[in-house]
């Protein structure tokens, strides 16, 4: 069943079209992959989902819903999180912190509540403060005991990486849209974010769709892989299928040659 769905999308910036008449879908519990060369219109795409901008024509449904029109945070409430291409921290908030903050979509404390501290502030505090813990422990070891306390800006880059996935995380999102979360990362790493993502689909129960550009990580977690190029999906299927599609080959030799 489909828990997300596009019809006919279409966003122009000026003179280019970055995503043209897209329609698709992803199901409850799969994990899809979207790749496709620079500029195909992948991030525009994540862009329009979480209301960050409006398409000019279609509709996206998420869970029954149209969604075209809701401001970002209203797209987070209803269960849609997303990480960035270039990492989005608060830097000088501790790791802790950065994940406490992505819990606020989930609770009733407001500004006078937290000036006041109510005895229910405080319970709700705590219980906030426990789960931002529990996201950050899905990291293994390398996110808690001291490092709930360290700044965001003294970790290391794969690191920050994973802190904006488990921010994500903390949202409480049954869609997580990962954009190029191995950028930055050496083979290692990729490696056991590839075990990550299956858990986190496996053990959360999260739908996941990812951008990617490292084909490692596509060929290790996608169950389907849908191809973009100029704004148009140009095939999808199994890793294999896409991968000895004729107009993938052709899409991304086209952008190199073009790019030499
Ligand atoms: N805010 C914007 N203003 C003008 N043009 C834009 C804007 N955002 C994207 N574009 C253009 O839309 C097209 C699609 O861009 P987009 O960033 O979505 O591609 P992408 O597939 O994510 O690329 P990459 O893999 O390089 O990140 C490109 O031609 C890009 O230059």
């Amino acid at each position: 069943m489909a828990l997300f769905e596009i019809r006919g999308l279409t966003k122009d910036f000026g003179g280019v079209r970055a995503v043209d008449d897209l329609d698709l879908h992803v199901d409850q519990g799969e994990i899809v992959c979207v790749i496709g060369p620079n500029g195909a219109g992948k991030t525009t795409l994540f862009n329009l989902v979480t209301g960050m901008i409006r398409p000019d024509r279609g509709e996206i449904v998420f869970d029954g819903r149209n969604v075209v029109g809701l401001r970002p945070s209203q797209v987070i409430e209803l269960g849609i999180a997303r990480t960035f291409q270039n990492v989005r921290l608060f830097p000088e908030m501790s790791v802790r912190e950065n994940v406490m903050v992505a819990r606020h979509c989930r609770t009733g404390s407001g500004m006078l509540k937290a000036v006041l501290r109510p005895p229910s502030f405080r319970r709700e505090e705590a219980e906030t403060r426990l789960l931002a813990e529990q996201a950050l422990a899905f990291f293994g070891s390398r996110l808690v005991g001291w490092r709930f306390d360290t700044p965001a800006r003294s970790l290391s880059y794969a690191n920050r990486r994973r802190l904006e996935i488990a921010r994500a995380l903390a949202s409480e999102p049954k869609l997580l849209l990962l954009d190029e979360p191995t950028a930055g990362m050496n083979p290692q790493e990729t490696g056991e974010l590839i075990g990550l993502i299956r858990r986190m689909r496996d053990e959360i129960g999260v739908t996941i769709a990812l951008i990617e550009h490292d084909m490692r990580l596509v060929k290790g977690v996608s169950e389907r892989v849908v191809v973009l190029d100029y704004g148009h999906l140009i095939a999808e299927g199994r890793y294999d299928e896409v991968a000895s599609n004729d107009r993938v080959i052709e899409a991304y030799l086209g952008r190199k040659a073009s790019a030499t």
